[in-house]
């Protein structure tokens, strides 16, 4: 069986044969057009607001086709445009091979270099990730783009730094230093667009609220050529590069934004 993957043979174009839902009607990444979107002052009525804990020894792995870092304390989001309480399972980005593309969602058809991806459960509801992935209101991704700047981006840095030990497919290291994801967030999250959405690698599951937020992160050239050094198997295999899903149709979903 052909796993998925980001190639010309395995690439999103052919996910609809394994997963059928590809072709649905809340699939994920959309483009988006802050002209088309609908300023809702529901959602600063009763403000996002993140609680985010240190992590002891957050885990970072490579799975294959990114690296991802698994989270085991209690960090949790509420509000905005979520009923009940989210936990932060893992996090995870999509980078380019260049910079002149990599992230998922586009923003008036621009593609940034990257986009990290920051995924929440439905904890009020279900008990698990598991649990929740497949249900409409199981989870909750935050879309945060990438640009390039001459400063490294000093939360990102205790990643990036020993990147080289998760180089290799199914690496997995501990970060030793106590780690706060909330150090990866723009500084401001009051300003973003959001709407219901899917996952953007198989299973595709459409269980996601999107809030992707208006505020990039800024990071080093350097930081993007680690990204770019990781590879997708062994030593030798292919560097894990252009690992995103083009945008998909909108369709006749409602796009909001938290400001004008
Ligand atoms: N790229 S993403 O939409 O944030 C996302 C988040 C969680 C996931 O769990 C599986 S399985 N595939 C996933 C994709
Ligand atoms: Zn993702």
């Amino acid at each position: 069986m052909a796993t998925w993957g980001y190639g010309n043979d395995n690439g999103p174009a052919t996910w609809v044969k394994s997963f059928p839902v590809a072709a649905g009607t809340r699939q994920s990444p959309i483009d988006i057009v802050p002209t088309a979107a609908k300023c809702d002052t529901k959602l600063t009525e009763n403000p996002l607001t993140v609680n985010y804990s240190p992590e002891p020894a957050m885990e970072l792995c490579n799975p294959g086709l990114s690296v991802k870092a698994n989270i085991k304390s209690k960090s949790v989001i509420k509000g905005g445009p979520l009923e009940g309480e989210y936990k932060l399972e893992q996090f995870h980005l999509h980078w380019g091979s260049a910079d002149k593309q990599g992230s998922e969602h586009t923003l008036n058809g621009k593609m940034f270099p990257a986009e990290l991806h920051l995924v929440h459960y439905n904890a009020t509801k279900y008990s698990s990730f598991g649990e929740a992935v497949d249900k409409p209101d199981g989870l909750a991704v935050f879309g945060i783009f990438l640009k390039i700047s001459d400063k490294p981006h000093q939360g990102l840095k205790s990643l990036t730094d020993v990147l080289s030990e998760v180089q290799y497919k199914d690496k997995s290291i501990n970060i030793k230093q106590e780690y706060n994801p909330v150090c990866l967030l723009p500084d401001n999250i009051n300003k973003y667009w959001t709407y219901l959405g899917s996952l953007t690698t198989p299973p595709l599951c459409e269980s996601v609220t999107w809030i992707v937020f208006e505020e990039p992160i800024e990071v080093s050239e350097d930081q993007m050529k680690a990204f770019r050094a990781l590879c997708c198997g062994e030593c030798g295999s292919a560097p894990i590069v252009d690992n995103y899903r083009p945008p998909l149709p909108l369709g006749n979903r409602q796009l909001r934004a938290s400001f004008q």
